[in-house]
């Protein structure tokens, strides 16, 4: 057995931010993960979430399904989405609800007297949850040697695409190594902050042309988000910065984890920073439209 994964702890409230960059880009180079701790967000909001999120998919299906997801707001049922677009399985055994940026009014909501709050918690988290971001991106920038609002300079922060994935695994009671609670994937966007009940089953791959695969076990942190590298970040970074595989096991019990994807803006360009090419490594990806690679991406996770 592999020893337990160990990732870099960053402290987003320490003062030293030049070693701060440091260990992000250590954690990034090394795994495309780390913690996240003095976060900003509080403990008792979260503890809402969960129960908020919960207190949702206890909903009769025929309730739930009234809010199914249109413009990639609302609710997924259990086996409408598969992450790993190469499995010829069913689909992936979880239920859940994405709730998109807060200003365009096209989430879906339900009924205030059916979950009372509801709404609103799930605001004041998409808007903490983006102001942490906001903080964690600059050093981000740090650590890749940019100016620290180099995201906010190329047009990544003016109405990010920035997504809450309310997240529920139910016990299945079933074993089939074919059905994955979520299959195999690597996010999208920029970074994803995520924080589970403890509940265990994230696993990451950390070579994925590597074969047999190798999957090793994430430890959840209490108060701390994991933090992943996703898709476009990578691009930015010509592959520096890892995008790593990931995916969850059907749990055992009930399992519920709540995930925040922060893609660029529509028309934010992603393309290769010139500090990660040289004429010996040039642009492994071409220059492309935060929009288009995301509406692609989940046209081929819905197979739409
Ligand atoms: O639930 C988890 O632990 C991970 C979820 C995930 O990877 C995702 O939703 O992209
Ligand atoms: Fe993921």
């Amino acid at each position: 057995m592999p020893d337990a994964l160990q990732f870099p702890i960053i402290d987003l409230s320490f003062p030293d931010r030049f070693s701060i960059a440091n260990l992000i880009r250590q954690g990034c180079v090394d795994h495309g993960f780390f913690y996240l701790v003095n976060h900003g967000v509080d403990e008792e909001l979260i503890s809402k979430v969960f129960e908020q999120s919960s207190n949702f998919f206890s909903l009769p299906i025929e309730e739930k399904m009234k809010l199914v997801r249109k413009n990639h707001r609302g609710y997924t049922a259990l086996y409408a989405e598969k992450l790993d677009t190469t499995l010829t399985t069913e689909g992936d055994s979880k239920e859940s609800f994405y709730i998109g940026p807060l200003a365009d009014d096209l989430n879906q909501w339900p009924l205030e007297e059916d979950l009372p709050s509801w709404r609103s918690t799930m605001e004041t988290y998409h808007q903490k949850l983006l102001s942490a971001v906001t903080k964690l991106l600059s050093l981000i920038a740090l650590s890749l040697k940019l100016e620290e609002d180099f995201f906010e300079k190329v047009g990544a922060l003016i109405e990010p695409l920035a997504f809450i994935r309310l997240l529920h695994y139910p016990d299945l009671n079933s074993s089939s190594e074919e059905i994955f609670g979520a299959s195999a994937h690597s996010d999208y966007g920029m970074v994803t902050l995520l924080v589970t009940d403890g509940v265990p089953g994230l696993q990451i791959c950390r070579e994925k042309s590597k074969q047999p695969q190798v999957w090793e076990d994430v430890p959840s942190m209490s108060g701390a988000f994991i933090v992943n590298i996703g898709d476009m970040m990578e691009r930015w970074t010509n592959g520096l910065f890892r995008s790593t595989l990931h995916r969850v096991l059907q749990p055992r019990q009930d399992r519920y984890s709540v995930a925040f994807f922060t893609n660029p803006s529509k028309d934010c360009i992603v393309e290769c920073l010139e500090s990660c090419c040289t004429e010996s490594c040039p642009p492994r990806f071409p220059p492309i439209k935060a929009i288009d690679y995301l509406e692609e991406r989940l046209r081929l996770t819905y197979g739409l």
